[in-house]
């Protein structure tokens, strides 16, 4: 055990070996310990007791120790708990104090691994705890997920049988990935007793799901937070299944991508201001890519889709995409794609990657040709002789059959996906290290999504790769690219080009 008086900070070590976020089942067979971070809370809030899985937690401490004595920025607790010297934003707005919930859950964090916060989650996170509508427009990897989630849990009451947050995104795969998020911080509950005795239940209403079950859950107890795809969600509201006469906070991920959508808009606009209203509720929009945004913002207002005082908190301003990315570009022609990809495979050897491949015409589906994805996977497996395996993600899959590729990607043994656009918006694979644009993507908002599924460790200094293989009449539309998106691609020479 190591304790430092001046600081009030104390490490407890175990043996059980440290690691990244887990599932609620961890957090529960490590109850006392959270449990005790919890006592400790409640004795005093300056003097915190950190119970840590190993040796690391002594390492953990002795930052903490040195970001205390240093007056160092905050870390992601001291935001949440508001211990931040100088926030002068919520006492202005006398914000009432962090609730037992917020503190659970910033220790919760603390305890498996986030301890400083991301630029997104520095800035945004005192507006957001102060009450303001914000729209979150920072880098994709960035931790704009967190943040929205930090704000639930400090505003949803568990004693309340109501959906108080509603989460909206664009497909079933990130909606899947967020609820195993929000699930994992739900289990902040067991560190206080009082909370542990109220259930917050995250309910995933995507698209592809047993509606009828949704509907029974609603009838005998609605969950506290509920994470949705517009079409499923919007059903049920018609159906007056349940109401969002209790929704405290509305986040809409992937705003850009949902307002572009023609099928989802309408619906997305009926839920901004009819089946709910912006002054009864906080309402956060998250994204990467807010083109025009000052436009947007004017729209909010003006459509009441937010309050008139909405938060525009924008991150790397002038650098939309992660700095970590090192863009690179192959010249060859078509017949040649196959292969410059094989050898490029071979000459990376990347720990993960993601291969995207562009979606096939109505018109080639109905000719009956087999796809870009079928062609590819089908040479890769014949072909690939390295370690990782090799899988395929698109729309035309049926829903079980991507849940199990997200499943099979998710193991850990390194992979190869072969994937549509449908993963390059939200999905986390942070192992992901190479990215292949097989086909380039139409737009140079698509190439910054794409890209942005790898250098997703935010505080790695590790160099991602994003490769383009291109023809030669392709090269200006990636110049349009760069210029767009102020980055710099590198030309890469082979051999058996075509
Ligand atoms: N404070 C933190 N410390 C360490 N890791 C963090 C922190 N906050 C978030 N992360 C991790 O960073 C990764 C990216 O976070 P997240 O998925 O929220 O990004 P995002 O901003 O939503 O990206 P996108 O725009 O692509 O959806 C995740 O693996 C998450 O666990």
């Amino acid at each position: 055990m190591a304790s430092n008086s001046a600081s009030q900070i104390l490490a407890i070590t175990k043996t059980a070996p440290y690691s990244k976020p887990r599932d609620s089942r961890f957090l529960q067979s490590r109850k006392p310990y959270l449990n005790l971070c919890c006592l400790s809370q409640k004795f005093s809030n300056d003097n915190a007791l950190f119970c840590l899985p190993n040796s690391k937690s002594f390492l953990l401490a002795k930052e903490l120790e040195e970001r205390n004595s240093n007056n160092h920025s905050p870390t992601l607790r001291e935001i949440c708990q508001d211990h931040v010297p100088g926030n002068v934003l919520r006492r202005q707005v006398s914000a009432p104090p962090p609730s037992p919930s917020t503190i659970c859950t910033s220790l919760l964090l603390e305890e498996v691994g986030y301890l400083v916060p991301t630029d997104v989650q520095r800035e945004a996170l005192p507006v957001l705890f102060s009450g303001n509508d914000c729209i979150l427009h920072a880098q994709t990897g960035s931790g704009k997920t967190l943040t929205y989630l930090l704000l639930i849990y400090s505003q949803i009451n568990p004693k309340k049988s109501a959906v108080q947050a509603l989460i909206v995104v664009p497909t079933r795969e990130l909606g899947m990935q967020i609820t195993k998020v929000a699930r994992m911080l739900a289990a902040a509950r067991h560190m206080d007793p009082e909370l542990e005795q109220n259930s917050y239940t995250v309910m995933a209403l995507l698209d592809g799901g047993m509606l009828r079950r949704h509907k029974s859950w609603f009838k005998a107890e609605p969950p506290a937070i509920v994470v949705a795809t517009i079409g499923s969600l919007s059903q049920l509201l018609e159906k007056q299944i349940f109401k969002l006469d209790s929704l405290r906070v509305l986040v809409v991920d992937e705003v850009d991508f949902l307002f572009k959508s023609s099928k989802q808009v309408s619906s997305l606009r009926k839920l901004l201001t009819s089946y709910s209203s912006c002054n009864n509720r906080q309402t956060v929009f998250a994204s990467a890519s807010i083109l025009q945004h000052r436009r947007f913002i004017h729209d909010c207002i003006q459509q009441k889709w937010t309050k008139g005082d909405v938060v525009h908190v924008h991150v790397n301003r002038i650098m939309p995409m992660p700095a970590c990315l090192y863009h690179r570009f192959v010249i060859c022609g078509r017949k040649a794609k196959h292969q410059v990809l094989l050898s490029l495979l071979q000459s990376d050897l990347p720990e993960s990657g993601i291969i995207f491949v562009g979606e096939q015409s109505e018109k080639s589906k109905k000719s009956g040709q087999a796809s870009s994805t079928t062609v590819l996977i089908d040479f890769l497996r014949a072909s690939y002789e390295g370690p990782l395996d090799i899988l395929l993600l698109e729309e035309d899959m049926n829903f079980n059959s991507r849940a199990a590729s997200l499943t099979d990607v998710r193991k850990g043994d390194g992979y190869l996906l072969v994937s549509t656009d449908i993963v390059a918006r939200g999905i986390d694979l942070p192992e992901t290290t190479h990215i292949y644009n097989f086909d380039l993507p139409k737009t140079a908002i698509d190439y910054l999504h794409r890209a942005g599924r790898t250098g997703r460790k935010p505080f790695s200094d590790e160099r991602y790769y994003v490769t383009n293989i291109i023809l030669a009449e392709e090269r200006f539309v990636l110049q349009r690219f760069e210029n767009e998106l102020m980055f710099h691609c590198e030309e890469l020479t082979m051999e058996a080009q075509g």
